[in-house]
């Protein structure tokens, strides 16, 4: 752009608005279009695929332009705002036909990822959260907002803790302080769509006002955050940022709640992604979610999400949960009814939210009602029930029948989606509204009635009606019948062969008539904002209904879970042994090929006689299987599901850690022998009595001596430790069973399978003791490996087997783990080639000589065994 004194004064106006709004894209409303400019217009155009032109105002100004049609921004936003860019729509705010010259504009709403009301942009299964961010010396505060249901949490915890919560509510936008922008992406890495603040507005003092002015109390103290003043802060910021974007109407972010690391069972982010609970896009298919989420809300299937990644540790509260899912699955009929009716009541949250938004239209409107109506009947369903937890949600239920009767009252029973339409305000709800409505549709037949009317009145057979812009309505005469006019009409016009008259009735039929339909609007409309505004009174009520709804659809979806695959009641306990009874992974045994069974098996733990397992077994035998059921298993009934077993009892548990040996774990850059360990180090550093741990093929991600010696060491850790946690380590390194004869409380358990001829048939039992081999060059045939690789490799296993053998009847029976650990050195083989002194053994003995075994992967040893047995060919 040039020169501002050659910009047009809409472009001047443009340019002060963007200048307040720089890194938002500006939709300007022009007339019927919203227009973008510049650099604005090249992202749009791009972003949305329509056309860019040039504007031109003069030889001294040009721009360039793209826009849309005014009514096509529903169409347009979600496209830009899900392309990553923030959107600040700009309005006309004055009539442009009241106003001489230009018009004042102004932004009225600003959306963002995180700051997205449209169902466009939301999913409906799916909270979208924006998260604010404190960053303070050694800690940090988290308020994470859904301003599609109004939903407010608040916490603050240590960056662990804070990342936790980030990676399991995943946020679709996260504000922090401008000045931590580094430490931001090295703490939680560069996933998320940020946005920084200047550092004033986290303040306590500027927060604690803004959030008192909000909810419109004297104190926090209700909501139970008055000692976080981290989380306090975070929340602050938000409603600064909610202020910046326009978002002045909030009456739907009615509490903040909570959230307390102690009251929920914790796992941090490996966990949660090692054991598949929610996944994302295409890896859905295989989570813990997908397959326990038979909800039939979307705020039964958001809530489902919270409490998986936020499991109770409270046993009376998760008992609530598994006596009702117990109570429903009984109670068919109940069972049937209550679905049904939360299924038909829509999604209240989202509903509610939009109220004080200004953004529900007059069906939604009508949903509300029909939801009240099924709230209602839930109510009465559940209220003398037998189940005291049933009974208290029966109880907090709110039909509001005061709005409820009043939308019926209002509202016709299929009204269009624009209040703008009209015909949305039913008949007998307005006198006023009646009469124009009456005046608009019968405004023909009306006039034909007073035709009739003056004609035998007068006695003019002639008489018409008739119209024009000048006179509006007239009565017509023709010259024959002039002396019949009543001296009450007043001439208007006189034409050669007539006379025009006006009648008062005839005008204030018109002054009705002419206005008729921009009146019914206008009062429809008002009629409407009447009724939104009393709708606000009920939104706190109408929230916890949605609640509610959430709650009983999720414990009806285990209760129906429960029934279809066979999952049991788990008796969770305050003590420390854990047992389950022909337990099953709950994923994999949904995904299984036709025909074929889940295995099941029996697991349990004591910490004072079997607190770890050593889980020995073939490659692909089901270890790793076997150690998520347990994880799994656990997490369901904290969760108050009934769990897939034949019976389970439970401890109360505190954190699940799961850890996976550095080359299960690929991604993410993520693959490094130091992230294990740093991983390892902080389950030692962190576990409890309460803790369960699974730790699978630990130690892997380097040689095999020191893989060894760390997993070795691990084991003699966790053994000593006065917590005594519960551990399952599941492992290649078959010396490590070795450890039952020496620690006490280890016990070896391996996964049977069955050697048919040179094949292996899985049989995946447990069973106690160790498996003396991983049969990995079956598996390597599996995987395609050729045949002549497959022999040689067998031919060389045998070799170093019987190697160690003669080895271990000729050294004493060993009993500390540096000896142990001696034991296992490399034994010398003695092939023919090396007697040879040929020169493929000189070739030979350089290449071994290169060879650094200590970094060899195993399928890299096949590889260089191959690569020799072709140089001997
Ligand atoms: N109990 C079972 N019943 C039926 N199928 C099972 C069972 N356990 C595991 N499987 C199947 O076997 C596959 C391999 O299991 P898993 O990954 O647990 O083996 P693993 O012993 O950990 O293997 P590796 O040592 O190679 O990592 C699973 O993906 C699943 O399809």
């Amino acid at each position: 752009m040039s020169k501002s004194s050659a910009e047009t004064p809409l472009m001047q106006q443009h340019k002060a608005i963007k200048q307040k709004y720089p890194d938002a894209i500006l939709l300007f409303r022009v007339g019927d279009f919203y227009e973008t400019f510049g650099e604005d217009a090249i992202i749009t155009s791009k972003v949305l695929g329509i056309t860019l032109t040039k504007r031109n105002n003069g030889a001294a100004f040009s721009s360039e332009l793209a826009g849309f049609p005014h009514h096509a921004l529903d169409t347009y936003l979600h496209k830009l705002v899900k392309a990553g860019y923030r959107v600040a729509i700009c309005d006309q705010l004055e009539d442009p036909k009241q106003v001489k010259g230009i018009v004042k504009r102004g932004v009225t709403e600003m959306v963002t990822p995180g700051v997205a009301t449209s169902d466009k942009l939301l999913e409906h299964n799916s909270n979208n959260f924006l998260a604010a961010i404190h960053f303070a010396d050694d800690k940090v505060g988290i308020a994470l907002l859904d301003i599609s249901t109004g939903e407010l949490f608040a916490s603050e915890g240590n960056a662990e803790y804070i990342d936790k919560l980030l990676q399991s509510l995943k946020p679709a936008e996260v504000i922090f302080q401008r000045n931590y922008q580094k430490h931001f992406k090295e703490t939680f890495g560069s996933k998320f769509y940020t946005y920084t603040l200047d550092s004033w507005i986290f303040d306590e003092a500027y927060a604690t006002e803004s959030l008192l002015k909000h909810f419109q109390t004297h104190s926090l103290k209700g909501y139970g955050v008055e000692a976080m003043p981290l989380a306090i802060i975070a929340a602050g910021a938000i409603f600064h940022y909610l202020k910046d974007t326009e978002h002045p109407n909030l009456q739907h972010i009615t509490s903040i709640q909570r959230l307390e690391r102690e009251d929920y069972l914790w796992m941090d982010r490996f966990t949660i992604r090692n054991l598949e609970l929610l996944g994302s896009g295409v890896e859905n298919g295989h989570t813990l979610l997908k397959v326990l989420d038979s909800t039939v809300s979307p705020m039964g299937a958001r809530l489902l999400k919270r409490w998986i990644v936020l499991p109770y540790k409270d046993l009376g509260k998760i008992n609530e949960r598994l006596d009702l899912v117990e109570f429903l699955i009984k109670d068919v009929d109940l069972r049937t009814r209550l679905t049904q009716h939360i299924k038909q009541a829509g999604d209240i949250e989202r509903l509610v939210s939009k109220i004080p938004l200004r953004k529900i239209n007059p069906r939604e409107v009508l949903q509300i009602a029909r939801g009240l109506q099924h709230v209602d009947a839930i109510r009465n369903e559940c209220l003398h029930a037998s189940n005291d937890y049933l009974k208290r949600l029966a109880d907090a239920l709110n039909p509001c029948l005061y709005i409820l009767e009043k939308i019926l009252k209002d509202i016709v029973e299929n009204p269009p989606v624009l209040i703008s339409k009209g015909s949305v305000i039913k008949e007998g709800v307005h006198a006023e509204l009646d009469e124009l409505r009456n005046i608009a549709s019968m405004g023909k037949s009306y006039l034909v009635q007073m035709q009739q009317k003056e004609c035998e009145a007068t006695g003019i057979s002639s008489l018409k009606v008739g119209f024009n812009n000048v006179f509006g309505y007239y009565l017509e005469v023709t010259n024959m019948h002039k002396s019949k006019v009543p001296e009450t009409w007043m001439r208007k016009q006189t034409l050669a062969n007539c006379e025009r008259y006006i009648t008062q009735e005839l005008k204030t039929y018109e002054e009705k008539i002419v206005g008729a339909e921009d009146k019914i609007l206008a009062i429809e409309q008002e009629l409407y904002d009447k009724l939104l505004l009393e709708l606000q009174d009920y939104i706190a009520p109408m929230q916890i209904n949605g609640n509610v709804l959430a709650i009983l659809d999720c414990l009806t979806c285990f209760a129906q879970n429960a029934l279809h695959y066979n999952y049991k009641k788990p008796i969770l306990h305050q003590g420390l042994e854990f047992e389950i009874k022909d337990s099953r992974h709950p994923v994999i045994e949904r995904n299984l090929p036709v025909g074929e069974n889940y295995i099941s098996n029996d697991i349990s733990l004591d910490p004072s006689a079997q607190q770890v397992i050593i889980l020995t077994g073939p490659n692909m035998s089901g270890k790793s299987a076997l150690l998520r059921q347990t994880a799994l298993i656990t997490l369901m009934a904290h969760m108050g599901s009934f769990v897939p077993a034949s019976a389970a009892t439970i401890p109360i548990t505190d954190k699940i850690f799961t850890r996976v040996g550095a080359s299960d774990n690929l991604s993410g850059g993520e693959s490094t022998f130091m992230v294990e360990m740093n991983e390892t180090a902080s389950i030692i550093n962190n576990l409890t009595p309460r803790s369960l741990i699974l730790l699978d093929e630990i130690g892997r991600g380097t040689s095999t001596y020191d893989g060894i010696s760390i997993a070795w060491s691990i084991v003699e850790y966790l053994h000593s430790s006065p917590h005594a946690p519960k551990t399952l380590f599941a492992t290649h390194y078959h010396e490590l069973n070795e450890l039952e004869n020496k620690l006490l409380r280890v016990k070896n358990y391996h996964v049977t399978n069955k050697e048919v001829g040179n094949k292996i048939i899985f049989l995946r039992k447990l069973a106690p003791g160790g498996s003396t081999h991983s049969f990995g060059i079956h598996v390597a045939k599996m995987a395609g490996m050729p045949p002549k690789l497959i022999d040689r490799a067998n031919e060389v296993l045998q070799q170093l087997e019987s190697k160690h053998v003669d080895e271990e009847s000729s050294s004493p029976k060993t009993e500390d783990l540096s000896t142990n650990i001696k034991k296992l050195s490399v034994p010398k083989l003695q092939l023919s080639i090396f007697d040879a002194h040929s020169e493929t053994f000189d070739e030979i003995r350089t290449m071994l000589d290169s060879i650094d075994i200590n970094r060899l992967t195993p399928v890299e040893a096949l590889m260089k065994l191959n690569e020799i047995k072709q140089k001997v060919k």
